[in-house]
C-alpha cells in the first residue's frame, strides 16, 4: 500500500503568501462576486506576483445555500474564469467537509482548481482524510485549516496537524477563525505544529484582523518556522477581514524575507482594482472587536448584523452569546436563536 504521505511543494520564496481576497473576501461581499471583478482581481495579483489565489464561496465549495448566502456568480464559473485569467499563479479553492463533496472537488479541479484547502474544527481533522486523498489522486496540492485554533491548545492542535499530514496534507494551518490569538498564544500554537510535522509539510498561518494582530502575528509565524502565510487584498474578510496581503508583502519585504511580491503592484490593485468594489471596507469596528475579543468565528459578522435588524438586538450581543456559547463554524443557523432569545430577554 501507498503511503499516503505526499511530498511537500518546494517553496520558491522564504515564504508564500497565499492570497484569499476571493474567497475570504466572498464573507464581506456577502457572495456577491462577479465574474469580472474575479477576473480582474486575479490578472493584478497574478501580475504582482501572487503564486496561489484561492477562490470559493466563503464558506467553501457547495457554500451557496440558505445556511450560508447564496451566490450571484456560480463558484466553478468563477474558478474557471480565475485560471482562464492566471498566467503564472496556482488557483486554490476551499473545501469544508459537510458543505463540500467528493463530487464538489472533482468539479472545482475540472474547472481548472490545481490546490485544495480542506477545513475542519480545530479538534476535527478526522473529518479531512477522503478529502486529502481524493485531492492526491487528483493530483492538487493540499494544505488544511485547523479553524477557531484560539480554542484548542498547541499540544492538542498538534496532533490535528498530524492527522491531516498522514491523510496527505502538505500544509496544516494554525487558522485563527475568530481573529483571536494572542501572539504569545499564535507563537506556542506556530511552534508546536512546527515540531510536530515541520520535517514533512509546511505548516501555515490564516489570520483574521479583529484585534488588530493579523500582520505581526504572521511575522512571529515565519519566525516560528511558518512558511505559508495569508493575506487579502484591502484585508477584505470576514470580521474585520483578513491580514492585508499589500501590507503583509511590504513587512517581509522590510524584515529581508521574500514573498515573490511586488509591493507597488499589490497596493495598486488594493486601491485600484478591489476598493472600487468594495461594499463596505472590512475594518476593526465594535463588532469585529467584539469578535475577537469573545472568540467568535469572523464569518458570522453579516449572519449577526441581518438577525440584529431583524429581531431589534444588537449585533455586538448577539455575537458576544455566540462566544458564550462557544459555537463554531457550521452553526450559522444558530444565531438566530441567539437573536431570538435576546429578544425574549429584553422583553
Ligand atoms: C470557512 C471559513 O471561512 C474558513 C476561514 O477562512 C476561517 O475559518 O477563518
Ligand atoms: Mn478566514
Amino acid at each position: 500500500m501507498n503511503d499516503p504521505r505526499t511530498t511537500r511543494p518546494e517553496l520558491a520564496h522564504d515564504v508564500r503568501i497565499i492570497d484569499t481576497t476571493l474567497r475570504d473576501g466572498s464573507h464581506a461581499m456577502a457572495h456577491q462576486f462577479t465574474e469580472a471583478q474575479v477576473r480582474a482581481t486575479v490578472r493584478a495579483l497574478d501580475r504582482a506576483g501572487a503564486e496561489v489565489i484561492e477562490v470559493t464561496h466563503g464558506d467553501g465549495l457547495g457554500g451557496s445555500s440558505f445556511n450560508y448566502g447564496f451566490s450571484r456568480t456560480p463558484e466553478l464559473d468563477l474558478i474557471a474564469a480565475a485560471r482562464d485569467e492566471a498566467e503564472r499563479a496556482k488557483i486554490a479553492v476551499l473545501l469544508v467537509p459537510g458543505i463540500g463533496t467528493a463530487d464538489d472537488l472533482r468539479r472545482a479541479h475540472d474547472a481548472g482548481a490545481q490546490m485544495v484547502r480542506v477545513a475542519t474544527h480545530s479538534t476535527e481533522a478526522d473529518v479531512s482524510p477522503q478529502h486529502f486523498g481524493l485531492a492526491n489522486e487528483l493530483g492538487m496540492e493540499t494544505a488544511g485549516f485547523l479553524m477557531m485554533a484560539h480554542r484548542t491548545g498547541p499540544e492538542e492542535l498538534a496532533k490535528q496537524a498530524r492527522i491531516m499530514v498522514d491523510a496527505g496534507c502538505q500544509a496544516p494551518y494554525v487558522t485563527d477563525s475568530a481573529g483571536a490569538l494572542l501572539m504569545h498564544e499564535a507563537k506556542a500554537r506556530f511552534e508546536a505544529l512546527v515540531a510536530e510535522v515541520g520535517d514533512e509539510a509546511w505548516v501555515g498561518y490564516h489570520g483574521h484582523q479583529n484585534l488588530s494582530l493579523g500582520v505581526a502575528n504572521s511575522v512571529l509565524a515565519y519566525e516560528a518556522g511558518v512558511r505559508y502565510v495569508d493575506g487579502s487584498l484591502c484585508a477584505l474578510g470576514a470580521g474585520a477581514g483578513n491580514s492585508p496581503t499589500e501590507v503583509l508583502a511590504a513587512v517581509f519585504d522590510r524584515l529581508g524575507v521574500t514573498t515573490g511580491l511586488d509591493v507597488g503592484g499589490l497596493v495598486d490593485a488594493a486601491e485600484e482594482v478591489v476598493r472600487p468594489y468594495l461594499p463596505r471596507w472590512p475594518k476593526m469596528d465594535r463588532n469585529a472587536i467584539v469578535q475577537g475579543w469573545a472568540g467568535v468565528y469572523s464569518s458570522f459578522l453579516l449572519h449577526a448584523e441581518r438577525a440584529a435588524d431583524r429581531y431589534g438586538v444588537p449585533a455586538q450581543d448577539i455575537l458576544r452569546r455566540c462566544g458564550e456559547l462557544a459555537l463554531v463554524g457550521g452553526q450559522e443557523d444558530m444565531i438566530i436563536d441567539v437573536a431570538v432569545q435576546l429578544a425574549r430577554e429584553s422583553r
